[in-house]
């Protein structure tokens, strides 16, 4: 678990804006990392888009008990006492500028991330979200553009599916291990994940990488005598 300094985490952000999902795969091969980083291609965008941060992990499990039967006047109580006691996680109150929210919920098919807790994440800085799990009221995700990567949408809420279990922990995100401090890059190719002691190694040979190809793609947009965007500036 690598804690970055304010400063550094400024430094590896900006390294890493431009490069695309593409690059930073590139400059984990030069690095010798063919192997690691690539999450799973089922975990999905929920709209064309890009996101750079640094990794804020949690962990989350199938809750275990059944749900108590009672009448829907007491429910309202009950799924309040399950989100203060079982499902509350207090990292979701201390996200820094910079962060990319990467969350283990084992897989289960339940939206722990929904439209009103994600904008509140990132209305503090949060940059983007991956999950291997669902996701819900992504109609408004997508309205308000917030980056999220996950595996499935889901419709359900947490009570009676899923317990927090720990904050700040090594994750598996799509057979790849997510720990707190790593750098994530997500666009619509997918997400990659660099571990923090590669950080700078792996930005060094993906922009080498990234300008390579820039170089070659402005050229062919010359021959096309198309107007220069920045996708080859
Ligand atoms: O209530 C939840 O557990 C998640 C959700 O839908 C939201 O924050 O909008
Ligand atoms: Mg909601």
């Amino acid at each position: 678990m690598k804690h970055w300094t304010k400063e550094e985490r400024k430094e590896l952000l900006d390294l890493y804006k431009d490069l695309r999902v593409a690059d930073v795969r590139d400059g984990m091969d030069w690095n010798m990392m063919h192997h690691y980083g690539t999450v799973s291609a089922d975990i999905r965008p929920l709209f064309r888009t890009k996101a750079v941060g640094i990794a804020k992990t949690s962990r989350y499990v199938p809750y275990e008990e059944s749900v108590p039967n009672m009448p829907p006047e007491e429910y309202t109580e009950w799924v309040a006492w399950y989100y203060k006691n079982i499902s509350y996680n207090p990292g979701n109150k201390n996200i820094e500028d910079g962060d990319f929210v990467v969350i283990d919920q084992s897989g289960v098919d339940v939206g722990i991330q929904g439209s009103n807790n994600s904008l509140a994440m990132y209305s503090k800085g949060a940059r983007g979200f991956v999950t291997n799990g669902g996701v819900r009221d992504t109609d408004e995700l997508i309205l308000n553009q917030v980056p999220f990567w996950s595996k499935s949408i889901s419709q359900k809420m947490n009570q009676g599916r899923i317990r927090f279990e720990a904050n700040d922990v090594p994750v598996n995100i799509g057979g790849v291990v997510v720990y707190p401090g790593d750098i994530v890059v997500a666009d619509g190719d997918g997400v990659i994940v660099v571990p923090s002691k590669l950080a700078f190694d792996v930005a060094k040979y993906a922009h080498q990488e990234m300008e390579a190809d820039k170089e070659g793609r402005r050229a062919i947009y010359k021959d096309l005598r198309w107007e220069l965007d920045d996708s080859v500036r």
